[in-house]
């Protein structure tokens, strides 16, 4: 029977390829090898490989998510400014997702105290670019990839008030922590007028249901103090650089 080896994957029957692999890369009127699924793990390979060499001699580092819409000059953007400023003031790097509002605030705090200012860019459909006041950034094109930076390399968390992405961030960190898949580390909820009504829904609804363990609710803490989350976020004191804050497991 006519079998082809490739790696691990093993053809025979209707299967075996009319044309080798080798022979499909090297022909030059089809390109569509490029977007096939074997060549994108490549990509997202690549993403990780730049993404941990780009951080990997980080200081102590604390990730601030929040919206990307908040106004230059309003109390979010404002709040968010104080707390990356307080953030390198106390001796940590700033991580952020890199683009406008919240993330420009905090990435300029924490610029203008003389901070280490990094930038997790995404790339998105729309024009995007990276906020002017990212002293370290990293492009990805896939979220999941970015996050894993950011929980690897964070630890801790203040979360400004936002919309889709934000709350897809916080809950992310938070299964992680529930799921000890890893380290236990501070979230910190900043602005208890934009959050209180989720943590009443998450103590009424959720844990009152059955669904989460008061251990689980007791891993958020609400301020309005930008000093106050900074000091919170940061209690635990500086991690070695790069300690494995994810298992990745
Ligand atoms: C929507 C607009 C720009 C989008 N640019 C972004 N650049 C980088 N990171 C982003 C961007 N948008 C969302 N994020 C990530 O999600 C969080 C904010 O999302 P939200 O839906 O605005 O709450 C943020 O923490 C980023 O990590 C121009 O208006």
């Amino acid at each position: 029977m006519n079998k082809h080896v490739q790696g691990a994957v093993v053809r025979s029957h209707d299967q075996v390829p009319a044309i080798t692999l080798d022979e499909h890369l090297l022909s030059a009127d089809d390109a569509d090898w490029l977007r096939a699924d074997p060549w994108r793990v490549l990509r997202i390979q690549a993403e990780f490989v730049e993404g941990f060499s780009a951080l990997a001699e980080l200081g102590p580092a604390i990730g601030v998510f929040g919206s990307a819409r908040a106004p230059l000059g309003g109390p979010v953007y404002d709040a968010a400014l104080q707390i990356g400023r307080g953030l390198a003031e106390a001796g940590f790097v700033t991580i952020t997702g890199g683009g406008p509002g919240v993330m420009e605030a905090a990435n300029r705090g924490a610029l203008e105290a003389g901070g280490v200012s990094v930038g997790l860019g995404i790339e998105l459909p729309f024009e995007q670019s990276m906020n002017p006041y990212v002293s370290l950034g990293v492009n990805f094109r896939y979220f999941f990839a970015r996050k894993v930076m950011f929980l690897k390399y964070s630890q801790g968390f203040v979360v400004m008030p936002g919309g889709f992405g934000t709350l897809d961030e916080i809950f992310e960190a938070l299964t992680l922590v529930q799921t000890h898949k890893v380290r236990s580390f501070p979230i910190v909820l900043f602005g208890s007028t934009f959050w209180g009504p989720l943590q009443d829904w998450l103590h009424d609804r959720v844990l009152a249901g059955g669904y989460l363990g008061e251990a689980d609710l007791a891993l958020l803490r609400v301020t309005d103090d930008p000093a106050e989350a900074v000091s919170l976020v940061t209690a635990a004191g500086p991690e070695p650089t790069g300690a494995d804050t994810a298992t990745i497991s």
